[in-house]
């Protein structure tokens, strides 16, 4: 029986890395597959990880149509055995429920990775239906941390070394390798107290260097 994987994590916990592993596990046996990501990090239609591993891709832009793509395909006398579906926090809900209509009816495996929550911690539409129509939710075992120690769990954006709140929901861009240095908008990974509190690894760092205040006489 195919089914609808739902692979999620925050980012740069991996999510990339295991798109590539899961499509070369299923094409070492064999079977045929297509890989398709959105807005990714390495540029149109490339399915990167930060390993250092990447693959082409087929890029899912706003209008693109899964069912039709496939159908399309096996109708030329191709075969597709299973998607791979990256950066699919970025894909409308119609275009899962496509994803689910290949796995219900034309028994095709769909593999889909993807961020939960945007940077204000609201689920993205793509993210929510494929809550809502996964056979399977798998979160990913590699944790990413947050500055404190804890596992991350929110995606904070940094804009010029600070956190913002506000602003378009897609903006896409990396975490910075150094939060100290951030100068542009970047991503940081965080707990969600930290998140609340607005607190990134450069603003606890601040704080902490500030000089006590003098004690009122
Ligand atoms: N130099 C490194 N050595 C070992 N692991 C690394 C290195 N750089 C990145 N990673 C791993 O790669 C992960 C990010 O992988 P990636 O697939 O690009 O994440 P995602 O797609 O979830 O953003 C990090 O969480 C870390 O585990
Ligand atoms: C939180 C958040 C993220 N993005 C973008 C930034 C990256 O390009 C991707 C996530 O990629 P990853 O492989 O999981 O690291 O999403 C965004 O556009 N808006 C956001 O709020």
């Amino acid at each position: 029986m195919a089914e609808l994987h739902f692979f999620t994590g925050t980012m740069d916990s991996g999510k990339s890395t295991l798109a590539l592993q899961t499509n070369h596990n299923h094409a070492a046996r064999g079977r045929v597959g297509r890989i398709f990501t959105a807005n990714d990090r390495g540029g149109n239609a490339v399915l990167s990880s930060r390993l250092g591993l990447s693959h082409d891709a087929l890029d899912v832009a706003s209008d693109f149509d899964f069912w039709k793509y496939v159908v399309d395909s096996l109708t030329k006398g191709d075969r597709i055995d299973y998607l791979i579906c990256d950066e699919a926090q970025f894909y409308s809900a119609d275009q899962i429920d496509q994803l689910a209509k290949l796995v219900d009816e034309l028994q095709i495996d769909v593999f889909a990775f993807g961020i939960l929550t945007d940077f204000r911690s609201y689920m993205f539409p793509g993210s929510a239906r494929l809550v809502e129509l996964a056979d399977r939710m798998h979160v990913l075992q590699v944790e990413a941390l947050c500055w404190c120690g804890k596992r991350a769990t929110h995606n904070a954006r940094v804009e010029n070394g600070t956190m913002v709140t506000d602003g378009e929901v897609v903006v896409p861009g990396d975490v910075a390798d150094n939060p100290q240095v951030a100068t542009k908008v970047t991503y940081e990974v965080l707990c969600r107290q930290h998140h609340r509190r607005h607190l990134t690894a450069a603003r606890a760092k601040a704080v902490s260097l500030q000089p006590e205040p003098l004690p009122f006489d």
